[in-house]
């Protein structure tokens, strides 16, 4: 009999022991079903053992294993071990975390192609030889003769008349293409490189396929998108898959379509959380097979098995979302260069605004750095300006010098930005005569006035009421909205400006895939005159008519207490800021503000993102923190704060008594937002200036923490790195 080891997505640290008379090492990296408890558990077997860790007449046997996809390998055994190891999770939930759901729960999933790759069958060559009649099919069918052959039929279905591929596949006009090699060249014309862009391709191939990390600096603009797809090119001529992963999916549907086209042949597979269970399943067993040529996802796409992979490209480095926020806290971006070192290839990391981590690491020369100092097709950068705000009487907020540049660019047909980072009509409702505000009743926060469609919402937790007429406390009827989101100056600047096609592009506004996307076409085919946005604007996009963007309300992170906060806001300022004059009109940004000689403004206007690091890092050297330290954060959260203050004063008494010299152990204190969802949360954090020492503490005193009775209710997370402290 064999015994088998089966990582089960509990939160307890240690793998199970199931007997399984058929299984042999073959199985290592298949799913199981098992029993557990009273029922049964889905899991992945990740050895075989030689001797069972209980009795072996308790041992109890595995109820399916499932056989028809291939195993998972064992360079992605090694990469969840990693993962687990680096962040203290138990093995099971980063299994549960990087499996697609489906997959693991072991349903039956075919990796067959149902993208399957087209070509002009000998029927085809026939029919449009022969004299027929027009038809919608023929029509396609022509239009593809003069194309270069294989196509995708999804590609197919994007022409024009695309609708007819299914006809042309019934009459066996197309067929499925035989030659393998085809799939791997690009279509369409290529732009040609700038000399930068020329330069960056030329170096990192020229490195050769191993190990090395490289920093593409490039400006907003800078044409990064046109460095990664010639790099994906050549590695996808040598037969390697490339992985290449974004912020969020959501956020670049103009991305997926121009890497389809641009590789209309090979098998790009998109991996989210958005997809269907089915499809996402279907995608990572096209990864795990090499039938996947790009793997194009957001950040749990940096757990698809690649066994082909050749190069690992990482757009918007910096960007928050790659931290996933709870459960196993893992930094895509850093398991990703963990994993090129592991498979022994290029990771190219690439931002506008690198995080000040990768900043340093390529300034330290652990990087190798790429810089694009020019945009690819806009003559310069947009000229920053503050307008200063201090003595001016605003407009719902709007300063003239705004007003007026709206006005100038309504004038010239151009497209302008207002940028504010917050949704809703106001931040809060309160009432002037007795004081009450909107308190959200489950969190420690204000219920945001959303006008639109007449809610009061916590933005925090989700819960939400209607807007009530009078004061609940007083019975004052004057309750007012105070402060203001994108609705209120949405509505401002349809009142200022009448004839203008005015466009709030929010989450509130895109809830949707398809929402979003609708509007990205609106704004694409200039159907918007002024845009109202929050950050969701902010990343990636290319409108060539939007000329100026006003930065409204900005002020408000200056003084955060975070010590990032200074981090992101240049980040968040300099990416918005990009939007302006991407195309052959000069753009324009003004930043309102009451601190004009701040430097980080100053940093800001002329473009200096080095010289703003520099500033930033002098900081952070002289006050220990990242990336001069290392931070791990324990938090807790429970029904009642004394109990989850009380969880961690214990935890730090354990982690005192074993503390190696140099670890430094803060007091427990409450969370800066310290009520969520009507759960009391706190933290502790420890520190230490070696990573290794950090790491080699942590694993003895989670090991200690799992075995700590706790009060009831009371949940517990470790969080490596950070983001927020
Ligand atoms: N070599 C080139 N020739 C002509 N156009 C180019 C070239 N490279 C890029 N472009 C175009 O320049 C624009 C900006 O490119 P892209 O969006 O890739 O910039 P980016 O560096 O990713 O900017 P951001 O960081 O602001 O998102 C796009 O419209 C792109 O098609
Ligand atoms: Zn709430």
């Amino acid at each position: 009999m064999t015994i088998v080891r089966v990582a089960l997505p509990l939160p307890l640290p240690q793998v199970f022991d199931y007997a399984a008379s058929d299984a042999s090492a073959a199985d290592i990296g298949r799913c199981v079903k098992v029993p557990f408890g009273r029922g049964e558990r889905s899991g992945l077997i990740v050895a075989l053992d030689a001797e069972a860790e209980v009795d072996l007449a308790r041992l109890k046997t595995v109820h399916h294993i499932q056989r028809d996809v291939p195993p998972l390998p064992a360079d992605w055994l090694e990469l969840v071990a990693f993962v687990a190891r680096y962040y203290h999770a138990p093995i099971g939930e980063v299994v549960a975390l990087a499996l697609p759901p489906g997959l693991r729960r072991a349903d039956g999933v075919s990796g067959e192609d149902e993208d399957p790759l087209l070509e002009i069958a000998p029927a085809g060559h026939a029919a449009l030889g022969a004299a027929r009649r027009p038809s919608k099919a023929l029509a396609l069918l022509q239009a593809l003769a003069q194309d270069l052959a294989p196509w995708r039929r999804s590609v197919i279905r994007e022409r024009e008349g695309g609708e007819a591929v299914g006809e042309l596949l019934r009459r066996g006009w197309l067929g499925v293409a035989v030659d393998e090699a085809q799939r791997r060249g690009t279509t369409g014309a290529l732009p040609v490189l700038t000399d930068e862009q020329d330069g960056a391709v030329r170096a990192i191939l020229q490195t050769g396929e191993g190990f090395r990390t490289w920093l593409l600096q490039g400006v907003t603009g800078s044409g990064k998108t046109e460095v990664y797809l010639r790099l994906a090119e050549q590695m996808l001529s040598r037969g390697r898959q490339v992985l290449m992963l974004v912020p969020e999916i959501a956020l670049t549907p103009q991305l997926e379509r121009r890497v389809a086209q641009r590789f209309a042949a090979a098998n790009v597979v998109s991996l989210h959380s958005g997809l269907a269970d089915g499809a996402r399943s279907r995608g990572f067993v096209q990864a795990l097979s090499g039938h996947a040529d790009i793997v194009l996802g957001t950040r749990l796409a940096v757990f698809a098995p690649l066994p082909r992979l050749g190069l690992i490209l990482v757009d918007e480095e910096h960007d928050a979302s790659y931290k996933q926020q709870e459960g196993v806290r893992y930094s895509a971006r850093d398991v990703a260069v963990w994993r090129g070192r592991q498979r022994d290839v290029p990771v190219v990391l690439g931002s506008a605004t690198p995080s000040l981590e990768t900043w340093y690491h390529a300034r330290a020369e652990r990087y190798a750095l790429q810089v694009l100092n020019q945009r690819a097709v806009a003559a310069s950068m947009p000229t920053v300006r503050c307008i200063d705000v201090r003595r001016l009487k605003l407009d719902e907020g709007l300063s003239p010098g705004l007003k007026a540049a709206i006005e100038q660019r309504l004038a010239r047909g151009e497209q302008s930005l207002v940028f504010l980072n917050r949704r809703g009509y106001a931040p809060v409702l309160s009432c002037p005569s007795c004081g009450w505000v909107s308190r959200c009743p489950h969190c420690s926060a204000n219920l945001v006035v959303h006008l639109a469609d007449r809610r009061l919402r916590c933005h925090h937790c989700g819960c939400d009421g209607g807007i009530p007429h009078a004061c609940p406390s007083c019975g004052n009827q004057d309750i007012q909205p105070f402060g203001r989101g994108t609705q209120r100056i949405e509505a401002r600047l349809a009142e200022l400006f009448p004839q203008a096609r005015v466009l709030r592009v929010d989450r509130d506004a895109a809830r949707t895939r398809k929402q979003w996307e609708s509007l990205l076409a609106t704004i694409a085919e200039g159907g918007a005159d002024i845009l109202v946005g929050t950050q969701m604007m902010a990343k990636g996009h290319d409108f060539p008519k939007l000329t100026l963007v006003g930065v409204v309300g900005a002020d408000a992170s200056l003084h955060a207490a975070d010590f990032r906060a200074p981090e992101r806001l240049f980040q968040q300022l300099m990416q918005v800021g990009g939007r302006a004059g991407r195309g052959t009109l000069p753009g324009e940004v003004l930043i309102q503000t009451e601190y004009p000689a701040h430097p980080l403004y100053l940093h800001l206007a002329r473009h200096d993102f080095d010289a703003f690091a520099r500033m930033e890092l002098q900081e952070r050297r002289s006050a220990g923190f990242p990336p001069f330290t290392y931070q791990a954060m324990l938090r807790a959260d429970a029904p009642a704060l004394d109990d989850a203050v009380e969880f961690l004063r214990h935890a730090r008494r354990l982690a005192e008594e074993r503390a190696p010299e140099g670890l430094r152990i803060y007091d427990p204190v409450p969370m800066r937002m310290t009520r969520l969802a009507r759960r009391e949360r706190a933290q502790l954090l420890l520190e230490a200036d070696q990573r290794g020492m950090l790491q080699g503490f942590l694993a003895g005193w989670v090991a200690l923490l799992y075995c700590q009775r706790t009060a009831r209710e009371l949940r517990w997370q470790l969080d490596v790195d950070p983001l927020e402290v």
